[in-house]
């Protein structure tokens, strides 16, 4: 691998010197933040693969967080995260671990939404998990500065803890990933311009919740799962390894689609996953890299947040997957398909 690096030698500092160039203010300081967050991922990933070595700290449960439980584990995170921004030109940090948003400097350019730990059921099975940002600039109000849509992102990215730490990041300028070099700290480009496959024949979800879906979703698996012999005309394959980062950086590398809709579960409505700090970050990564992600009903990065902590039915990855999985969506609309989520608007209805 380091032979492969060598011969490119664009460390993530570079990158940034480039983009950030000579004389742009805010590109400097998104370059300083994302380099932040890299040092606090840099540490994270060393804790995380002290694993039990670390002490109970993966696997002790401190508290419950909207029906889940907490670990020890993801409030680290979030203390590591808070504590390298606030060396940062950063204003104002939303996270997963807190109630509130928290302010660092009120007269700094930038605000930033993080979910320190996603993945963090899974410690203790060794899978990858990883931490989720996206920079904002702090516009008219600091209160509303983490309530702007996904749209207004100056940056965003993935830190993934897993057999290699990465970096997935975009600045706007497509989506690129680096791989932490354990040996010098250094983030190195692996790859300057990811791109998700346009079509693909591998869906995620979590099956165990079929009978909760809503029937657009309830048909597009189940037309998936009919394979060669029904209506797509081709075999499907199942991934799922619960870890949406995990999941996404597949998706990135192979194409895919990863669907987490709304169901009838109490609390589910709206889906699991947070719009702020989980769905508008990778709606960005993957429309950089050409891929999409919607609600079902429009294109994520168009939502207006009305909280730091709404939840979001969330379906991104290969374009024309995720297309069709919207078309369920519009006929369901059109034949009065009683989905309590998709029945009012259709992504492809104005
Ligand atoms: O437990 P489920 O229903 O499979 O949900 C898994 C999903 O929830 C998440 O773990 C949510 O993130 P957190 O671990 O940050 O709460 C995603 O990473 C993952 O895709
Ligand atoms: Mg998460
Ligand atoms: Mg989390």
């Amino acid at each position: 691998m380091r032979a492969i690096l060598t011969d490119h030698q664009i460390l993530l500092e570079h990158y940034l010197d480039d983009y950030a160039g000579k004389d742009n203010q805010q590109a400097a300081a998104v370059a300083a933040t994302v380099l932040a967050l890299a040092g606090a991922g840099r540490q994270l990933a060393a804790l995380v693969a002290l694993g039990p070595l670390a002490g109970a700290m993966a696997a002790l449960r401190c508290g419950e967080r909207f029906g889940d439980s907490q670990k020890e584990l993801d409030l680290r995170s979030h203390d590591l995260v808070v504590e390298h921004l606030a060396a940062a030109p950063v204003a104002i940090v939303g996270s997963e671990e807190a109630d509130e948003a928290l302010v660092l400097d009120a007269a700094a350019p930038l605000a930033v939404a993080v979910d320190p730990l996603d993945g963090s059921s899974n410690i203790e099975t060794n899978a990858p998990i990883g931490t989720i940002f996206s920079i904002y600039p702090v516009g008219e109000a600091l209160d509303r500065a983490l309530l702007q849509p996904g749209s207004a992102q100056l940056a965003a990215g993935l830190i993934i803890y897993g057999p290699q730490t990465l970096l997935v990041l975009t600045v706007g300028r497509g989506t690129s990933v680096f791989v932490l070099d354990p040996r010098s700290g250094d983030f190195a480009l692996a790859t300057a311009a990811a791109a998700v496959p346009a079509r693909t024949r591998e869906y995620a979800i979590n099956a165990s919740n079929q009978r909760h879906w809503d029937g657009a979703i309830k048909r597009y698996i189940g037309d998936c799962q009919k394979g060669a012999e029904g209506p797509r005309g081709l075999d499907f394959n199942t991934r799922w390894v619960a870890s949406m980062v995990a999941d996404a950086y597949r998706i990135l590398v192979r194409g895919g689609i990863y669907l987490y809709p709304g169901d009838d579960r109490a609390g589910y409505r709206e889906g699991r996953l947070r719009l702020v700090y989980e769905a508008n970050p990778i709606a960005f990564l993957m429309e950089q890299a050409g891929g999409a992600a919607t609600d079902g009903r429009g294109r994520i990065l168009d939502i207006a947040p009305r909280t730091l902590h709404q939840r979001v039915p969330l379906v991104f990855g290969s374009a024309d997957e995720v297309a069709h999985v919207a078309r369920y969506h519009s006929d369901a609309f059109a034949g009065g398909d009683d989905s309590p989520l998709f029945g009012d608007r259709s992504l492809f209805r104005a």
